[in-house]
């Protein structure tokens, strides 16, 4: 029989909590829709009395959700469970998620009260919460570092007034795995009406744990986790949601037939949608969501791959909704990938051939952070096949100077498959200028993204090299160089050169496209 671990996520209120995180109504309801397409179980939406805002946004996803459970957080007092219960009114399913602090550190210098007082209230607003709602949460916060015994107290009694689930948050993010699970394992040793709840883990990531620790409550028989996507939270974050997710999954021998019932194809996409209303960039090396998550650049790795994925690859990029795995050209790629991927390209090379664009990568590699498919097509058009270049830069011509009554005009003659293109043009300056007379000449007109000319020898014969970056219909980056003593000579040349790889883009697309 199924074992299902409910996921609860709270991205939308401890998350927010992260300092920068703040998220519009709008944006909220963005979020719960796309949290509601992973199945999630419970959403926490908010924490209705801290502003207008939370309120609004916890009503709006409490009437405009069907599946999951909406909550809202309340402190233990019954101002703030009346206004959470106002908040869910409207939600198919509601919980309200009460919380008190429970270490002796909190109760003392933050709340002012004796363990005694803590624990009537405790009690007092699960009751009063059951008035609200069917579904009453009970968080004692700061448990892990709180007295043993007093938990187990508050637990039991939290659990005659009714509380359907007990969250054990680890607050600040301190105890370590094995700690974490024995105190899971002990309340459900020592607390007799356990198992009138759900027991709930709720960590933070303070060391760098909190999946860790979500996960050995599990092993201990918790059976929600809290978390958020991207792992977004006060302070280091949360237990992140697609860790716990996909560990439970890709680890499920280690699991015995624990399962969630997320559905994991939606997790790129909600973890984009987070980064991007909330602003957090996701690192590139994140578990699971991070760019190079699926990608591989090493050789010796690109070589084991290529022969079984499983070689380096624990998990597929689909089960998240990647289209697939990433194999970047770099300065660690091996032949095998390098051979890989001019196949892909369409090209069929000798084995001398392979070798002697191989070496020329390597060179390349060595220059740049990532090679990408136009410089693989530029090393064999220029080094294997020996090309002529499409469009070739003959003459140029320009006229400029400083006097407001000088309009920079530049001549271009441009050989193209053995005839002579020639047009003339002017422009804000003489670059412009230049450009204007390429597009004529060509009849390709590539808007200018980004231009820069930098010195690449020195002394009066310093050679410039320009560079500049077009965009292709499909909005890809394209890259010329073009390097002279002129610096007008080497910016026209730049242009030329982003329309040849532009046009041989276009030649290896159709050629991709017909042999499909
Ligand atoms: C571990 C967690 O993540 S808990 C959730 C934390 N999230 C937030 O705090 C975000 C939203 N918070 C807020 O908007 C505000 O802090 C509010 C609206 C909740 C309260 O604001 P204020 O009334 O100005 O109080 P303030 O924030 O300064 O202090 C918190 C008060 O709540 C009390 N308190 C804290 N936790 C609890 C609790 N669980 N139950 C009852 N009272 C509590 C404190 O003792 C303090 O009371 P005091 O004002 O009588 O000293
Ligand atoms: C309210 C509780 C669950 C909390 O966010 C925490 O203790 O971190």
């Amino acid at each position: 029989m199924k074992d299902k671990i409910y996921i609860f996520d709270t991205t939308l209120r401890d998350g927010e909590q992260a300092p920068g995180a703040a998220m519009g109504i709008q944006d909220k309801l963005q979020v719960a829709h796309q949290l509601e397409a992973l199945k999630i179980d419970i959403i926490e939406a908010g924490f209705p009395v801290s502003s207008q805002a939370q309120f609004e946004a916890t009503e709006m996803i409490s009437r405009e959700l069907n599946y999951p459970t909406i909550a809202g957080l309340a402190r233990a007092s019954k101002s703030d469970i009346d206004k959470a219960g106002e908040a869910l009114k409207a939600a198919n399913r509601k919980r309200i998620h009460t919380f008190i602090a429970t270490s002796p550190i909190h109760m003392e210098y933050k709340l002012g009260k004796t363990p005694d007082e803590v624990l009537k209230m405790a009690v007092e607003a699960v009751s009063h919460a059951k008035t609200a709602a069917d579904e009453v949460e009970f968080s004692p916060e700061d448990g892990c570092r709180s007295d043993m015994d007093f938990l187990v107290e508050i637990v039991q009694a939290v659990i005659e007034a009714g509380a359907t689930t007990v969250n054990i948050p680890d607050t600040v993010g301190y105890v370590l795995p094995e700690e974490y699970g024995k105190i899971i394992a002990t309340l459900r040793e020592r607390v007799p009406n356990i198992d009138n709840a759900v027991l709930s883990t709720h960590c933070h990531n303070d060391l760098g744990m909190a999946a860790a620790n979500s996960l050995a409550g599990v092993k201990n028989g918790a059976r929600q986790v809290e978390c958020t996507i991207n792992g977004i939270g006060e302070r280091a974050g949360n237990a992140a949601m697609e860790e716990i997710v996909l560990a439970v999954k890709t680890r499920s021998d280690f699991f015995e037939g624990i399962e969630t019932d997320i559905k994991t194809t939606e997790i790129a996409k909600a973890s984009k949608l987070v980064s991007r209303l909330t602003g957090f960039a996701v690192a590139p090396n994140k578990a699971i969501v991070g760019s190079n998550a699926f990608a591989h650049e090493s050789g010796i790795h690109v070589h084991g791959i290529l022969k079984n994925r499983e070689t380096y690859e624990i998990m597929t990029p689909e089960t998240i909704g990647l289209e697939g795995n990433r194999m970047v050209l770099g300065r660690h790629s091996g032949k095998a990938g390098f051979k890989k991927r001019c196949e892909e390209m369409g090209y069929k090379l000798s084995e001398d051939e392979l070798k002697t664009a191989f070496d020329k990568f390597c060179q390349l590699a060595d220059k740049k952070k990532e090679v990408f498919d136009e410089d693989i097509a530029a090393i064999i058009s220029d080094d294997i096949r020996k090309e002529e270049q499409i469009f070739k830069l003959d003459h140029l011509q320009v006229a400029s100077g400083s006097s407001s009554s000088t309009i920079p005009t530049a001549s271009v003659r441009i050989i193209h498959e053995g005839k002579s293109l020639v047009a003339a043009a002017h422009g804000d300056g003489p670059v412009d200028a230049a450009y204007q007379a390429v597009r004529m000449a060509t009849e390709i007109s590539p808007e200018l993204e980004s231009y820069s000319i930098r010195a690449v020898t020195g002394g009066k014969d310093a050679l410039g090299e320009a560079t500049v970056e077009i965009l292709d219909d499909s909005g890809k980056r394209i890259i010329g160089r073009g390097a002279s003593t002129d610096i007008i000579e080497a910016s026209a040349k730049a242009y030329v050169d982003a329309i040849n790889r532009l046009v041989r883009r276009q030649k290896i697309t159709e050629m991709k496209e017909s042999s499909i």
